[in-house]
Order: structure tokens, then sequence, then C-alpha cells
């Protein structure tokens, strides 16, 4: 593998990424410059760094960066003296030139994500991402609406193609338990030696630790989490806690628990523009099988139309929206206020 260590489990820090959701991607450098310094203090050992929604992701669809990612992405390198900062990429969304950029600014991990039933269209960005010698992260994104052999084939794919290690992305937080680690199980059993597996939490339905601690019983050695659950939706598996429960539980992650929880607390909390909320809306994304990062999206079309965000995204769950068809929501929403 492209990294040693003797961690049990290798947890990447999302909260400067799948928090850029949260934050409608408002991000400076001096947020990244803190969070970064605070994280990398604590031991978090990969931290990740881009627009929610990957390189290229600034646009009228997913919402503007404030600040370019590129430049995010310099100075969380500067900032960090241990840790190894990730950046995301989605075909399509990104080119490869954005990640000939991330690289020339010395990101270390290059973590590519496709919807969990089209790894093949990230062939060849894994392909260059090995030729440039950064580490490789595939993301089967919505993991939650194809069974545990479906996505192990398309884990395959991504191995195949130069992946080190496959998520299971469950970008809804819909996964219950079982549902978690039969997928993560299926893909250890089909990948074996060619590629780490890993899961990618969210709180939709308050899982994301249980389901983390059972990912890794079934084989996943990296889990990914945001501090402060700063992420899409009810956010990411906080971070603070799931180091608390590997401790308690004998597992080795590496990061200093009493300062991961300062962190939260004193540096990452203020940057968010509140607390990433089990409420009505996020709720509803779990029980619906909604991507996360359709939240933000949601309420800004239910305070335009006059309709519940819960009610737009109970309907982007029966049709099934997958991310990119963020637009949907307007339709959706126009259709709710007609009624
Ligand atoms: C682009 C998405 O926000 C990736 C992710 O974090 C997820 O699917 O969950
Ligand atoms: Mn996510």
């Amino acid at each position: 593998m492209a990294y040693s260590t003797d961690l049990d489990v290798r947890v990447t820090d999302s909260s400067l990424r799948d928090g850029s959701h949260a934050k409608q991607h408002q991000f400076t450098v001096e947020h990244v410059r803190s969070i970064v310094g605070a994280l990398d203090g604590a031991g978090v050992p990969v931290i990740e760094v881009t627009h929610g929604d990957g390189l290229g992701g600034s646009s009228f669809n997913y919402g503007f960066s404030r600040t370019p990612e590129q430049e995010l992405i310099r100075a969380a390198v500067e900032t960090a003296r241990r840790a190894t900062i990730a950046f995301l990429m989605l075909p399509g969304l990104g080119v490869k030139d954005d990640i000939r950029a991330a690289a020339d600014n010395g990101a270390g991990i290059c973590r590519i994500a496709t919807h969990c039933t089209e790894a093949d269209i990230a062939v060849q960005h894994f392909g260059l991402a090995r030729d440039l010698g950064l580490e490789t992260v595939g993301f089967l994104m919505m993991a939650h609406s194809t069974p545990p052999e479906n996505l192990a084939k398309q884990a395959r794919i991504m191995a195949d193609a130069g992946c080190q290690c496959v998520y299971v992305v469950d970008s809804a937080g819909a996964l219950v338990m079982e549902e978690t680690s039969d997928r993560v199980a299926a893909m250890v059993a089909e990948l074996g030696a060619d590629a780490q597996v890993g899961f990618h939490g969210h709180e939709n339905l308050g899982l994301g630790v249980a389901n983390s601690v059972l990912a890794v019983r079934a084989g996943a050695t990296q889990i990914d989490g945001s501090t402060r659950r700063f992420g899409a939706g009810a956010g990411n598996t906080p971070v603070e806690a799931f180091a608390a429960v590997a401790e308690k539980l004998g597992l080795r992650t590496g990061i200093d628990t009493l300062r991961i929880i300062d962190a939260a607390e004193d540096v990452v909390r203020p940057v968010m523009d509140g607390e990433c909320l089990l409420d009505r809306a996020s709720l509803t994304m779990g029980h619906a099988g909604v991507y996360s990062s359709f939240l933000k999206h949601a309420d800004r079309q239910a305070e335009r139309y006059g309709v519940p965000a819960a009610r737009i995204l109970m309907e982007a769950g029966r049709r099934r929206l997958v991310g990119g068809q963020e637009d949907q929501l307007i339709d959706i929403a126009i259709a709710l206020q007609e009624k």
C-alpha cells in the first residue's frame, strides 16, 4: 500500500470538504489554517480540503466557492506538519488538470467519487493519480441504493484502475447497522489484498459512530468523519466521538482524544455557521435515502417557494435523485407549491 502505519484504523477528517456543504462553500484561508492546525496537532492523519462537491465544484449548480480551492489546498499543505492533505474530485465536475494542480500544490491523496453504480467513469482519473505518485481512494456514493454484491463489483472496477482503498459512502446517512457491515464485508471479500476498504458515514439517522465501528469489525481500515460533525445533512461521523469510542475499544487511531475534543469545541465550532442538526429535514434524508448535500439546496427552494424543506426532500427520495440532480429540487418545490 502507499502508506505504512501501525494504526488499526486511519481516520480522514472531512470538515474542510464535506463541511463546505454546511458552510455553503464560504471557507477562507484563515478557516483552513486554523482547522488544519488544530486537527494536525491532535494527530488526525489525513485532512480533506476541497469544495464540497470536489474539484471544479464551484459553479452555479453547486454553489460558488468564496476562495479558490487550490488556494485552500495550498494553505492546508503549508499548515500541516504531520497530516497528509487529501482532495476530492468527481469526474466530469473536476478534470485531469485539476488533479495535476492539486498534486502540484502538495496534496498527497486523490479521492475520486462516482455514483455507486458508475465506477467505470473514474478509470482514467485513478490512472493519472497513480502516475503522479498520489495515493488513491475511491468513493462509491449513495451506497445504500445498491446491494452488497453490486457494490463489490463496482469496487473491483476501481481497484483494477489503481484505487488503493474503496469506500462505502453512505451519502444519505441511510444505512442501518448490518446494511453497513454487509457492504463492507462484500467489498473486503472481493478485494482481498488488492485494496483496502473504507467507510464514510453521515449522521442523518444518528448512526455514524455505530456504523463506523461495524465497518471496522467487517474489515474496513479507513474511516471518514468530520470534527463537530461539520458536514452535509446532520453532518458526518464525529471524529472526536469516534476517537473516544475507538480508544475504549482498543483500536489505535493515533488521535489524541482530549485534544480532538478541544479542537471540536474551540476551533471547529467557531468556523461553523451553526451546528449540523439531527432535525426534521436531515432525519427525512436518512429515512428517505436522500443525498445529504441536498439539504442546503432544499432549504433555499423551500424559502423561495414557501413549501417545507422536508416535503421537498421526501419527494427527492421517492424520485431516487442522485448527486448532480440538484436542479430537480426546484421542479419539486414548484410542483408542491402548485398543489
Ligand atoms: C460530493 C459528495 O458530497 C461526496 C460525499 O461526501 C458523499 O457522497 O457523502
Ligand atoms: Mn459526505
